[in-house]
């Protein structure tokens, strides 16, 4: 894992040490929007409309930021208009790579390179900052639009209406204030928070970032005990975004990330949940257990320095979730 200063790769792990062993995760770097007529979004600078073929998303099945693109491309229809090519799920020294010796890993199509890093050099050859999944990059600018999830999920949301005819709104006006505060919380003590926990190098930081994300999921927990999503009755991106890290809880971050004051599966509320979001027509095609298994145990040599991959337990997602009672209630 390493990230660019001035266009130089440096082979480097994350730096707690300045902020009390706590993992920071920076900021992403390029933040333009695909809008409907190629008028400048809330960020960056304008040119980039929504046009079918023109845009290729690089992802990685591992990653939960880039199951969220995934999970919208799908939701959204945008499957044949947004190309995407899949890293391999082990991340070294080179950072991702486009090995293909993995099922479902499926190599650079657009520019055939042997790294991500390589994508992102044509983009800025003197960049600084992290190499990450996910990528959006545009054909005829050739550049990347976004390293964004949370803004991709709102372009996919809205800007291809025009293109796919699917006109489903995730992010619906009268409940984005509701939307927000979900994500706010959500983000920052579940998602992130078990990156937190996980990456945290001081008992003090662990401790906290760990007790925020089981007393987060108490709180979620509670919220599912009486509406059948998030946000009431309407599904919206506030579960989506969620989606991701509840599919990795119990294979992967309860373990390896140390989040086993309790699993996924001991709450009833939200392990049904969690199964009808999975059980969404085309939803479970975007997790993709295997990579993310492989990914986290075989990456993080910090914390799994024999990279042994761990048998973890069965878990049925396809079991009937039972959840359309809520409607009624
Ligand atoms: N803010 C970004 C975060 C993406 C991110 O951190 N991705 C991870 C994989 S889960 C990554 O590529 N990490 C590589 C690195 O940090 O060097 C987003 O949500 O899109």
């Amino acid at each position: 894992m390493g990230l660019f200063i001035d266009g130089k790769w440096h082979d480097q792990w994350y730096d707690t040490k300045k902020s009390g062993g706590t993992f920071e995760r920076s900021e992403a770097k390029f933040r333009n929007w695909v809008t409907v007529d190629g008028a400048p979004g809330p960020t960056g600078t304008g040119g980039f409309k929504a046009e079918s073929g023109r845009y290729h998303l690089y992802v990685s099945h591992a990653c939960p930021w880039a199951n969220r693109t995934m999970i919208f491309r799908s939701l959204k229809g945008l499957e044949d208009h947004i190309d995407v090519s899949v890293v391999h799920p082990g991340m070294l020294s080179d950072g991702w790579t486009f090995g293909t010796d993995f099922d479902g890993a499926t190599g650079d199509r657009l520019f055939g390179s042997e790294f991500l890093r390589e994508v992102y050099l044509r983009a800025n050859p003197t960049m600084t900052g992290r190499v990450t999944v996910p990528v959006l990059w545009d054909k005829v600018q050739n550049t990347i639009v976004s390293n964004e999830s949370a803004e991709i999920i709102r372009m996919f949301n809205s800007a291809f209406d025009g293109v796919t005819g699917n006109r489903d709104d995730y992010y619906p006006d009268a409940l984005r204030d509701r939307i927000d505060a979900i994500n706010a919380r959500v983000y920052d003590e579940i998602n992130n928070g078990v990156y937190k926990s996980g990456f945290a190098t001081t008992q003090k930081a662990y401790d906290t970032a760990v007790t925020a994300l089981f007393d987060a999921l108490d709180w979620v927990e509670g919220i599912l005990s009486e509406n059948r999503y998030l946000a009431g009755d309407r599904i919206t991106e506030a579960d989506w975004r969620l989606l991701p890290t509840l599919a990795r809880f119990d294979a992967v971050y309860h373990l390896h990330f140390k989040c086993n004051r309790a699993r996924i599966i001991d709450y009833p509320n939200i392990w049904a949940y969690a199964r009808e979001l999975y059980q969404w027509p085309g939803m479970a095609e975007t997790i993709h257990f295997d990579h993310f298994v492989r990914h986290y145990h075989y990456s993080h040599d910090s914390i799994n320095p024999h990279r042994i991959i761990p048998i973890n337990p069965r878990i049925d997602w396809w079991a009937p979730h039972g959840r359309e009672a809520m409607r009624a209630a």
